[in-house]
């Protein structure tokens, strides 16, 4: 497979990960830290470990897992560490973990000594296909989704199919969400091909287009300015579904267990303002609501999800800003919804 590259970085696939170790050692760093969470110390660490074996020395870092330790708190304790470690400027960060990692890493990373090298080395499909890819880092605060972050991209980013073998199925299903994004926003013939294959685990050529769909839209628009919005079709409604379940469950959703809620209302919303046609809304309602369980999203809870909508990073003036599909493969950005219309298309949902 071959490499991606990146407006200033390598985009590696290549299983035995033989890249990461020739990149640390040209890199010359004075030390090397490797952060991870509970779970990939567990699972994924034990792959790394005879290849990190080649270097002089490097040190642990672990955070707990879950979206939980994705606050300005373990930032905090990492941060300590890497002074407490004496970490210099020529110190290189290793994320090793799905996007809770990789997100906070490369925030701690691009605020240490402001900004040391970090590398991302994502374990999870959702980290693979979308979240070590594209320079948002950032953690969660008062119950915003990535509210405090940067835009920073990573030195290089390695891929790797043998941390998929231990990934738990709703893990899967959860990275699958931002592959099928990927096609309704910008492939079609994507789209058609993702929900036709086996989705029990989706194959390396399919992991593959999806990163070179997000890559594409990055290279052109790497701050959010314009077109890389597309990249949050379903997350207005769907971070906000997020928040709320890890404030209010006891087993909150995935990440893109409410990405997908938010593609159905959002896609709801494409056709009834977007020109969406009633048959691509049907088709994606119905391949999304048959592969994610149904999750309750009563009016009751509406005017609490529509205040955290009000937060997304979006929105301007207070006017929520969502991007809709015109026809699956194409969106358009900046389109204002109002509180009516956004608890509208949750009823849509809740009514499938
Ligand atoms: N920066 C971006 O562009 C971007 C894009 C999409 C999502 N995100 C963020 O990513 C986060 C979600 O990432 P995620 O879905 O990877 O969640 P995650 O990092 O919480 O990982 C999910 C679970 O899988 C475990 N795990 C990781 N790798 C494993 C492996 N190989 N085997 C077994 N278990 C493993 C983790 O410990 C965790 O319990 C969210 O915070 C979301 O906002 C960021
Ligand atoms: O990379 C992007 O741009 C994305 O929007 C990808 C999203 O899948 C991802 O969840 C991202 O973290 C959301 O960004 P945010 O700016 O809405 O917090
Ligand atoms: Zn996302």
């Amino acid at each position: 497979m071959d490499t991606i590259q990146s407006d200033s970085y390598p985009i590696f696939f290549d299983d035995s990960l033989s890249e990461l170790i020739t990149f640390i050692k040209q890199g010359k760093y004075s030390r090397t830290f490797v952060l991870t969470d509970e779970n990939t110390s567990a699972q994924c660490l034990p792959v790394l470990e005879p290849l990190l074996a080649e270097l002089d020395n490097y040190d642990l870092i672990e955070i707990n897992a879950g979206e939980e330790s994705k606050n300005i708190d373990f930032c905090v304790g990492v941060w300590k560490m890497l002074i407490d470690f004496g970490a210099d400027r020529k110190a290189l960060m290793v994320n090793l973990g799905g996007g809770v990692v990789t997100d906070l890493g490369g925030f701690v990373a691009s605020t240490y000594k402001r900004g040391i090298d970090f590398v991302q080395v994502p374990t999870t499909l959702l980290s693979q296909v979308d979240a070590s890819v594209g320079g948002k880092t950032g953690v969660d605060m008062d119950g915003i989704k990535n509210i405090i972050g940067t835009f920073t991209q990573p030195k290089a980013v390695f891929m790797s199919a043998a941390f998929l073998k231990t990934l738990p199925e709703r893990q899967i299903l959860s990275g699958l969400a931002e592959m099928l994004k990927h096609g309704l926003i910008c492939d079609a013939d994507y789209w058609k091909e993702l929900k036709n294959s086996d989705l029990s685990l989706p194959s390396v050529e399919l992991i593959y287009r999806s990163v070179e769909i997000k890559n594409a839209v990055v290279i052109e628009d790497p701050q959010e300015k314009s077109i890389r919005k597309a990249l949050n079709f379903g997350h207005t409604i769907g971070h906000a579904v997020e928040t709320n379940s890890i404030l209010n469950d006891e087993r909150p959703l995935t990440h893109g267990e409410a990405i997908a809620i938010g593609m159905i209302c959002e896609a709801w919303l494409s056709h009834k303002k977007a020109g969406l046609p009633k048959e691509h809304l049907h088709e994606i309602s119905t391949v999304l609501n048959g592969l994610y369980p149904k999750y309750p999203v009563p009016d009751t809870c509406h005017n609490v999800l529509y205040e955290l909508m009000q937060k997304d990073k979006k929105n301007t003036e207070k006017q929520i800003n969502c991007t809709l599909l015109t026809k699956i493969g194409c969106f358009s950005i900046d389109n204002i919804c109002t509180e009516d219309e956004l608890c509208a298309s949750l009823r849509y949902y809740a009514a499938l």
